[in-house]
């Protein structure tokens, strides 16, 4: 795809539904007990992974190609039957590290795969505190990488101290512990995202958060919950970094998830003097939600640790393009794990923006930008990770001249972004 810089941003985009949202609202649902419908789950190429595991695990869902409406039939906590090949989760850490930790609760084989970045993303996080828990787990390079095989059986309980705030560590861990004797806890460095303990908490778990522990009792049953999907705050993120970077930009934000766990983005825009307002503040799905409204702003550089990235995970690579456009030095640490994600988000940011222009510096744990600079088209390859191919399309609509995005895969989290895009650009930005 190709990118240029429009003369003006002005749109209301209805952003697409929470991607962690739609594949608990799934999996949870799915060994529960009672039909639920889904609504505005998200239809994007990581759910449709989850869906399919779980169908081949004996769940019968409804959801028609292209449709933002699922209906699942819960089989109840012990009621998925062994898949018949490998599961395949595709590119989707969450589908794996979530499934894994059910499938430690059930007596059946199962193997799951993905991708090749997938392949070489870290699972033995999952497979430690599972296999303590007393489920059998093998996978290769030493128990490390997927493809990953998992036979469940009795359970016991465990108190776990995680050494990384990671949702997907401790969901897995969650899950298992449903099927538990005794109690589990998990307890984490700082507080990642939430939506597992409020959707279970909803479906009647016996689930308890004290401080940075979570702990959860083996259920009886869980009670099917119907969900209708707040928009996903990492999908606004590139619209907030396009509205506060580009000189001439309004842009409404409709249905945003502005669950505190998530909202990292937003305090960081803000201490960077972004003109960001919440309006509408409501709720749905069990989750915060409002519409923001992002203007263009006058931007200075700031620092990023600590308890704020995890808040903000997934949107830190728009945080370095934010603050090319930004007075002083820019520094994010303590963000070592953006180097486990569909790519390694440090090095990809860093010569995505460096080819651009950018004055952006690696660190072992983050990256430094120094700003404000003039960026200039190129082209960026985004090598398969959604977020890369977005934060290239959003920094092509900031520079001069055109950018080149390779490799985009933003079907992953947004199926719908070149549109979106073209929409608030009055398709003056994009062609390809
Ligand atoms: O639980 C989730 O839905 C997610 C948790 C985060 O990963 P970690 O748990 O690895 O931090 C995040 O980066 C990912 O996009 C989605
Ligand atoms: C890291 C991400 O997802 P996952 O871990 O589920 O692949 C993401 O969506 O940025």
């Amino acid at each position: 795809m190709r990118v240029s810089r429009p003369a003006r941003v002005r749109a209301t985009i209805h952003v697409p539904p929470d991607k962690s949202v739609s594949h608990r609202a799934l999996i949870f649902n799915a060994v529960a007990t009672g039909r639920a419908t889904i609504e505005r789950i998200l239809d994007s190429d990581d759910v449709r992974s989850t869906a399919q595991c779980l169908a081949a695990l004996g769940v019968p869902i409804e959801w028609p190609e292209g449709s933002q409406v699922a209906h699942v039939t819960g089989q109840g906590l012990h009621g998925l039957f062994e898949a018949e090949d490998v599961l395949d989760c595709g590119n989707s850490g969450t589908t794996m590290r979530l499934l894994l930790g059910l499938l430690a609760g059930h007596p059946i084989l199962s193997v799951l795969t993905g991708d090749s970045s997938l392949r070489s993303r870290p699972m033995g996080r999952v497979i430690a505190p599972l296999r303590a828990m007393g489920a059998s787990l093998a996978a290769r390079r030493g128990d490390t990488l997927a493809p990953v095989v998992v036979k469940g059986g009795s359970l016991r309980g465990i108190a776990y101290h995680s050494p990384v705030a990671s949702a997907q560590v401790k969901s897995a861990v969650l899950l298992a512990g449903l099927y538990a004797e005794g109690e589990t806890a998990i307890t984490e460095p700082s507080r990642s995202r939430d939506h597992t303990e409020r959707l279970l908490t909803a479906m009647g778990a016996p689930l308890a958060i004290d401080g940075l522990t979570v702990r959860v009792r083996p259920a009886e049953r869980l009670s099917a919950v119907s969900v209708r999907v707040p928009g996903d705050i990492s999908s606004a993120a590139p619209w907030l970094v396009l509205g506060v970077c580009h000189p001439d930009a309004e842009i409404v934000l409709e249905g945003v998830n502005v669950n505190p766990t998530r909202t990292g983005i937003l305090d960081i825009l803000r201490a960077m003097g972004a003109d960001l307002e919440l309006v509408e503040e409501r709720t749905s799905g069990g989750e915060p939600v409002a519409d923001i409204v992002v203007r263009s702003s006058q931007l200075r550089a700031t620092s990023v640790s600590g308890e704020l990235v995890p808040r903000a995970i997934d949107e830190l690579p728009l945080v370095a393009l934010a603050a090319c456009f930004a007075e002083g030095t820019t520094v994010v640490r303590d963000a070592s794990e953006l180097r486990v994600k569909e790519s390694d988000r440090v090095k990809a940011v860093v010569d995505a923006l460096g080819r651009l222009g950018a004055e952006i510096r690696e660190r072992e744990d983050g990256f430094e930008v120094d700003g404000p600079v003039r960026l200039r088209g190129a082209r960026v390859h985004a090598h398969g990770d959604h977020r890369i191919g977005m934060l290239g399309a959003i920094a092509g609509c900031l520079a001069e001249g055109e950018t080149e995005v390779l490799d985009d895969a933003v079907g992953v989290s947004y199926r719908t972004f070149w549109d979106d895009l073209r929409t608030a650009t009055s398709s003056e930005a994009v062609s390809g």
